[in-house]
């Protein structure tokens, strides 16, 4: 493991490369430090996010997206930390929405560098064969890879009102051709850049990145994602999220 200064170096050969975007101030999850900095079973949900990407023998650095303020400090977070021998690490301090800060994370990536995934610090505990299954898809040539998974839920498009408010049903979209989009997503380098360069999104930004790559006009697939790759969003999640790790623990008897 080590850190590198976010220079571009010269191409050597080709590497994988996992953008987190951790810079989020976690409101849903209520009040305290930054979410990706919250402790689960012990330690911050944003090194499970890192070793998550690290436990992959594909991915070679990890650039970690920080709060803006908080590059220092998760830059000696992760020293703290062990990561394994193959994966160098970088920090940079992040913006206001998420796809500002993820495109601060390509501007870092060095030359050398031709497929990035893009995972959420808020998933900490994605398993490594999907980490694996999606880089994998996009080296066999797909621009565009994101794991998801079939909705448990029947969903309604509604026309949106005052919060609290009867909202009118506008469609019943067909369940079974719908998936729940989870990350890492994968991309094939240069198609990401231009999606951020070139994809104007109004309002809060776009929700993902392969969303941006769609409206590039570029193809995205779906490969099958993982229950344990949920996003730590509301407290409840912190819950099934530190249910998880201890039945890993307990299986892994540490
Ligand atoms: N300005 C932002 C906003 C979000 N994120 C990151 O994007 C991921 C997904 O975002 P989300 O789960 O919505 O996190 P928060 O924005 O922190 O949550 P909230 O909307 O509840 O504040 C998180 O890892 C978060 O840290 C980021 O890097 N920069
Ligand atoms: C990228 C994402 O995790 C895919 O489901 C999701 O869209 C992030 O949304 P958030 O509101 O920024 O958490």
């Amino acid at each position: 493991m080590s850190s590198m200064s976010p220079t571009p170096e010269r191409p050597r050969s080709s590497r994988t490369a996992a953008v987190i975007p951790a810079a989020g101030r976690g409101v849903r999850l209520g009040p305290g430090a930054p979410k990706a900095l919250r402790v689960l079973g012990g330690t911050p949900m944003l090194i499970h996010a890192v070793r998550a990407m690290a436990a992959s023998r594909a991915v070679g650095l990890v650039v970690v997206v920080a709060p803006p303020d908080g590059a220092p400090e998760v830059k000696n977070l992760i020293d703290a930390h062990v990561l394994p021998d193959h994966t160098d690490y970088l920090v940079v301090p992040g913006g206001a929405t998420r796809q500002e800060s993820v495109g601060l994370g390509l501007d870092a990536l060095p030359e050398d560098v031709s497929v990035v995934l893009v995972h959420d610090a808020a998933r900490p505990l994605v398993p490594v064969d999907t980490v694996d299954a999606v880089i994998e898809a996009v080296r066999a040539g797909a621009p565009a890879v994101v794991p998801a998974l079939p909705l448990a839920d029947t969903v309604k498009e509604v026309e949106p009102g005052p919060p609290g408010d009867p909202e009118p049903v506008l469609s019943t979209p067909v369940r079974s051709r719908l998936r729940a989009v989870q990350t890492p997503q994968g991309f094939d380098r240069d198609t990401l850049v231009r999606a951020h360069a070139e994809v104007a999104v109004d309002g809060e930004g776009a929700t993902d990145d392969a969303g941006m790559v769609e409206r590039l006009g570029s193809p995205v697939v779906v490969v099958p994602g993982h229950a344990e790759a949920f996003k730590v969003t509301r407290p409840l999640d912190l819950v099934l999220a530190e249910a998880v790790l201890a039945r890993r623990r307990a299986n892994d008897g540490f």
